[in-house]
């Protein structure tokens, strides 16, 4: 762990002592990354490159289509291309392909002469696209006293893919939690040739794989794989390396705005992680035409990650109070009164948003600057309660009082709504309205970065957490209120599941980033703080990501 606490970082009471000794101070390692990715300003994609993508996209679009859709290779062909990272590119076609399948299947009730791995395959497709398909499709590996058939354990393509399929189960799917179960002892156990793909499924599941590096994963195992497709590979590797070029082409423009607001001189105790932060983001949204939605949200979340350490360390409580008068009213010009070191925040953060404006205004959707600004203000405010709690030593007493404060204060309902800027034509007055207040994915995204980042910090973070509210409330151990707090996790996983099934007032696409939220806290901070302490595993796959190109 790279975080140096101070001595004098227990919150105290202000009054007759001297601002300095008052603050709380935490030493975070540097940058991993510093200027790096300033090179990258001219690396353009070259006319023949970009006329080889569409020569071989075309090649691929013609396999999609020789294939009927009511051939069982045709899930396959769609698997693969999913978990190459290129699916983005034939949206359309596996959209009206999956369309089929499902009316088929479900019409047809084909199901007795599929094996396992196909009718997991065909539920765990279908559900990814919103379609309902009854887990009662898998009744029939059952055996007559009620359980998975003992025989299927030599089954590991089957094991695998109803492992997958599981991941999408609902709330009340017994037979899907029993599934995981029993996949999950089998495949632990297994040693076959599959074993890295199953090690690796079993590290992360595909339902919670980020795209880039699920396609830098798989990329390997299926060129590896003897029965590969030629087409497939070389396609998904040059799209891999274009796609690079282009990321960092973004982070060199992001590094350069953040080196021009010289917060390492003049906020230097706050983190440096801008790297970290587009990693994030890129999470959310890696495909080409969400650019600026990856710019902007990029600024966002850096600004927040400062932010959050002007309240959780360095900002004295007469401080904040002003900071947060000043950011509910919002207004620039009665900025007099606050420190040096927030005017500079201050100022930054209110460029970002005259940004994110203009690019609404842009497009005629400059509504939506209310929403984001209204949702900034409501995590300020939450940062500032959480504050207070630690100066005044208060620990709410009861997990609903700390959550109605800390599902705010995890910031993803703010980055749930500011993520629809530069989406386009998919934006609308009711899409921003529906995320900030009705989304259940919005709020389960939230509870799920909430409670991963309070046992990833439990014990060395000084704010108050859910783990010591959970403990207080129930009086349990530490290790119960872990348990507890992870069937919180799994059942909100299960929220976004059931909502991504119906038919919101949202596109999928819109949906889509809230659950690429999830996938990012979970990935940053399954193994502790992963953000905070960036140089070990994070470095390691942002170098996959974005340093790395793939080998041609
Ligand atoms: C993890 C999380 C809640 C992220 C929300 C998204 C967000 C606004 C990210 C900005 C960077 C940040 C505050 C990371 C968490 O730091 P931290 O671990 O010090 O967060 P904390 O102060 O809320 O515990």
């Amino acid at each position: 762990m790279d975080i140096q606490i101070h001595a004098s970082a227990a919150p105290i009471s202000t009054k007759n002592i001297g601002i300095e000794e008052t603050r709380r101070s935490i030493t975070y390692h540097p940058s991993v990354w510093g200027d790096y990715f300033l090179a990258y300003t001219s690396n353009d994609i070259y006319e023949h490159e970009e006329q080889e993508r569409q020569r071989q996209k075309e090649e691929v679009k013609n396999l999609l289509e020789v294939i009927p859709d009511d051939s069982l290779h045709k899930l396959d062909l769609i698997d693969t291309i999913q978990c190459l990272g290129i699916g983005y590119h034939f949206e359309t076609e596996i959209e009206k392909s999956l369309k089929f399948i499902y009316h088929t299947c479900h019409v047809n009730h084909d199901e007795q002469d599929s094996d396992l791995r196909t009718i997991a395959l065909r539920f765990r497709l279908l559900r990814q696209e919103g379609y309902y398909v009854s887990c009662d499709v898998f009744n029939k590996f059952k055996d007559h006293q009620g359980k998975f058939d003992e025989s299927l354990i030599t089954n590991l393509q089957g094991l695998l893919s109803l492992y997958e399929a599981a991941q999408f189960r609902v709330h009340g799917e017994e037979i899907l939690e029993e599934a995981l179960k029993f996949t999950t002892t089998y495949l632990d156990s297994s040693l076959t040739h599959m074993s890295r793909q199953v090690s690796e499924a079993l590290e992360m599941p595909i339902h919670k794989t980020l795209t880039r590096l699920g396609a830098r994963n798989f990329l390997s195992i299926y060129q590896q794989d003897e029965s590969h497709n030629d087409i497939l590979l070389n396609f998904a590797k040059l799209d891999f390396n274009l796609l690079q070029n282009m990321h960092q082409k973004e982070l060199s423009h992001i590094t350069r705005w953040w080196k021009s607001l010289e917060f390492g001189s003049k906020l230097p105790f706050a983190r440096d992680r801008v790297v970290e932060c587009y990693f994030w983001i890129l999470a959310v949204y890696f495909e080409p035409e969400y650019s600026i939605s990856r710019k902007i949200l990029t600024k966002v979340i850096t600004m927040f990650s400062v932010i959050d350490d002007i309240y959780d360390v360095y900002g004295t409580l007469d401080e904040l109070t002003l900071f947060t008068d000043a950011t509910e009213r919002w207004n620039f010009n009665d900025m007099d009164e606050l420190p040096l070191y927030m005017k500079y925040c201050f100022e930054a953060l209110s460029d970002v948003c005259v940004e994110i404006a203009e690019e609404l205004e842009k497009r005629s959707k400059g509504y939506g600057i209310r929403y984001v600004i209204k949702e900034m203000q409501k995590l300020l405010g939450a940062y500032f309660e959480e504050a207070k709690w630690a100066y005044n030593r208060h620990i709410p007493t009861h997990m609903e009082e700390y959550m109605k404060v800390a599902l705010i204060s995890s910031g993803y309902m703010m980055l749930s709504t500011t993520c629809l800027v530069g989406m386009g034509e998919l934006v609308t007055e009711e899409a921003f309205n529906w995320i900030s207040t009705e989304s259940i994915a919005a709020k389960a995204s939230s509870i799920i970065a909430r409670l991963m980042d309070d046992m990833a910090g439990h014990g060395f973070e000084q704010k108050v957490s859910a783990v010591e509210c959970y403990m207080n409330e129930k009086g349990v151990s530490k290790e119960e209120a872990f348990t507890e707090l992870q069937k919180l996790v799994t059942n909100a996983w299960k929220d976004i599941n059931q909502e991504c099934l119906h038919q919101t007032v949202v596109p999928m696409a819109i949906l889509m980033r809230v659950v690429n939220l999830a996938r990012a806290i979970n990935l940053l901070y399954r193994d502790g703080d992963g953000y905070t302490n960036s140089k070990t595993k994070l470095r390691g796959l942002i170098a996959d990501v974005l340093v790395e190109p793939v080998k041609i």
